[in-house]
């Protein structure tokens, strides 16, 4: 199985990468993981405290499990993948059946700061895209899809998210193989991702 880590900031286009390469791809032979849905269950909090958790950090993700699934992907087993929710700021009940496949793409924005995930992939991608057009890219989306309004973004942003970006995300680039450019559409770069994907499916 090729592992191919997407990392990047929050609004780089980590996810619209993906999805343009998968286009033109037989849905059946590559598979996706997103860090997102690994965040750890908080069943545990109230709503309000949740609404407090530093999600840039890496000790909101549940690693260990992430890990433990690629590995199982990896060794020709399937697993049940967690189904995390952004407005509830919670795992779900749910879990996604996920089988084994040639190619395996993982993707998130701390992927690349844990050695061991890190050491699982064959291709390290860093999406690139500025701070000024990654906070207006997810102000816009965290409104419209993630249920937020502009004050829980802003103040995400200044008290969380651009610090744990400095901190733990922006180093990671140096372990990237690519970094492909997103300030605009970038079809060339992952048209040369496709290509390489499409090497190990023939
Ligand atoms: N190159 C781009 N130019 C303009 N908007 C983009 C570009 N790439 C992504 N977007 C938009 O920015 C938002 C965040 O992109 P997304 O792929 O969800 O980022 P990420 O997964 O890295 O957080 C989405 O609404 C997406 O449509
Ligand atoms: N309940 C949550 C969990 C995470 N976030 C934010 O999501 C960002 C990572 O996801 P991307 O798709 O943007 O890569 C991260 O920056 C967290 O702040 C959230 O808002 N709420």
């Amino acid at each position: 199985m090729l592992v191919i880590g997407i990392a990047g900031g929050t609004g780089s286009g980590k996810t619209t990468v993906v999805n343009k390469m998968l286009n033109e791809l037989p849905n059946k032979e590559v598979g996706i993981i997103s860090q997102d849905s690994y965040y750890k269950a908080t069943d545990n909090l109230s709503y309000e405290e949740r609404t407090k958790i530093n999600f840039d950090h890496p000790n909101s993700i549940d690693f260990e499990l992430l890990v433990e699934h690629l590995k199982k992907l990896k060794s020709g087993e399937a697993i049940d993948q967690p189904v995390y929710s952004f407005v509830t700021h919670n795992r779900t009940k749910d879990t996604h059946r996920t089988h084994p496949t040639k190619v395996f793409i993982v993707e998130g924005i701390l992927i690349f700061n844990n050695p061991e995930l890190r050491d699982l992939c064959d291709i390290k991608i860093f999406v690139h895209a500025d701070a000024d057009e990654r906070l207006i890219r997810r102000l816009k989306r965290d409104i419209q899809e993630r249920g937020r309004d502009m004050n829980e973004v802003l103040n995400r942003y200044q008290d969380t998210l651009k610090p744990m970006h400095n901190q733990f995300i922006e180093p990671t680039k140096n372990f990237a193989d690519i970094i492909i450019p997103n300030d605009r559409y970038n079809t060339v770069a992952v048209d040369i991702v496709r290509t390489v994907i499409n090497d190990k499916l023939n």
